[in-house]
Parts: structure tokens; C-alpha cells; sequence
């Protein structure tokens, strides 16, 4: 293929997954409020992911502790994908399997809502983190690919990005995401 029509041909997947966000839209402003009440509440929410989805759980963190675009109070967020020596001796001593779950264990309330990013939904570490925060009664949501694989089993919540493509996925995931925060900058500034 031309080096053009490759460029094309990710342009135009890019598209047309981003128009069929639209079908979303009730499902991004569901959880949208979960995150409010989450955070009126005292919770905090908690991202994971792996590869492209880790980058995805820190980007988040940072728009909710520091700042999206409006000025207002640092929201209370981590991403459990940050500390390489935890990541490093849960892994080695418990297993790759364990590396949020045991974060989630440690620093997880009945009062947060937890986020677990997959585009396959298949990746036993965020599976075994959410049945972790099932467990202490937090809520749980999983974003996925179209297929949603085993997280959209377990996850209260699931939205599923229309795509088969890691890359087309993350790319919807991250405008969901950056919506989530102009919502929440919403109802914690004042009008
Ligand atoms: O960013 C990409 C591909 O775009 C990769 O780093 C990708 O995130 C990794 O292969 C992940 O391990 C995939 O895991 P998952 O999305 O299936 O849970
Ligand atoms: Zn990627």
C-alpha cells in the first residue's frame, strides 16, 4: 500500500469510530455523574490499564489531581500504573496477575469508583483488580472494545468502543475521556 493510503486508511478508521461515538452519549453521561457522585461522596477514582492504556490511566489522573481546563480544587485520583517499585515487587513476588490487585487492596474504598482500561477486556490484571474492588464494594467500570471480553462481564458499567483496533480504541477512549473531565470541570466550578 502507498504510504499515503495507509495514512488515509487510519484517518478514515479514526472517523468513522470517533462518529459512532454518538451511541454513547447516554452511557458517557451516566458515568460521567457516577464520577460526581463519586467525588461529592469522598471517593476517588482509580485508573489501570496496560501499554497504551497505563499512558490512558496516568493522563486521567493528572486531569482530575491537577487540572483539564477549568480552575477548581485538585480531585482526588490515582493511576495504579505509576510506582515502578510496587509494579516491580508485586509482580515479582506475586505475579504480572497481581499488580493492581494488590493496589486496589491497599488503597481501595467502598467509596471510590474504579476505572479499568482494556481494549481486548481481556487482561488478567485489570480483571483480577476489578474483582478485587468488587469485592471492598467500590464501583467498577471497564472500558473496552466493542467486544468488551470479560470486563464487560464484571464491570457495573462498560463502555465499549466501536472498534476492533487497539489503536482506533484508544483513540475513542481518550475523547470519552477528555469529556468526562469537561463535565466534571462543570459541576465543580462555579457558573
Ligand atoms: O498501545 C498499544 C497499542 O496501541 C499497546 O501498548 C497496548 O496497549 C498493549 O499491547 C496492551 O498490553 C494491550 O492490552 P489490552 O488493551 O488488551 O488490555
Ligand atoms: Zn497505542
Amino acid at each position: 500500500m502507498l504510504i499515503a493510503d495507509t495514512i488515509r486508511s487510519a484517518i478514515s478508521a479514526h472517523r468513522d469510530t470517533i462518529a459512532q461515538l454518538d451511541a454513547l452519549v447516554p452511557e458517557i453521561e451516566r458515568l460521567a455523574k457516577m464520577m460526581m457522585e463519586t467525588l461529592e461522596r469522598g471517593g476517588k477514582i482509580l485508573w489501570m490499564g496496560n501499554g497504551g492504556s497505563a499512558a490512558d490511566s496516568q493522563h486521567m489522573a493528572a486531569e482530575f489531581v491537577g487540572r483539564y481546563v477549568k480552575e477548581r480544587r485538585g480531585l482526588p485520583s490515582i493511576a495504579l500504573t505509576t510506582d515502578t517499585s510496587i509494579l516491580t515487587s508485586v509482580g515479582n513476588d506475586y505475579g504480572y496477575d497481581y499488580v493492581f490487585a494488590r493496589q486496589i487492596e491497599a488503597l481501595c474504598t467502598e467509596k471510590d469508583l474504579v476505572v479499568g482500561i482494556s481494549t481486548s477486556g481481556n487482561s488478567p490484571n485489570v480483571l483480577r483488580a476489578i474483582e478485587a474492588a468488587k469485592a471492598i464494594g467500590a464501583t467498577t467500570v471497564g472500558w473496552t472494545g466493542e467486544g468488551k471480553g470479560k470486563l464487560g462481564e464484571l464491570c457495573d458499567m462498560t463502555l465499549a468502543a466501536p472498534s476492533k483496533v487497539t489503536a482506533r480504541i484508544q483513540e475513542a477512549h481518550i475523547l470519552i475521556g477528555h469529556i468526562l473531565c469537561e463535565l466534571v470541570d462543570d459541576a465543580n466550578t462555579p457558573d
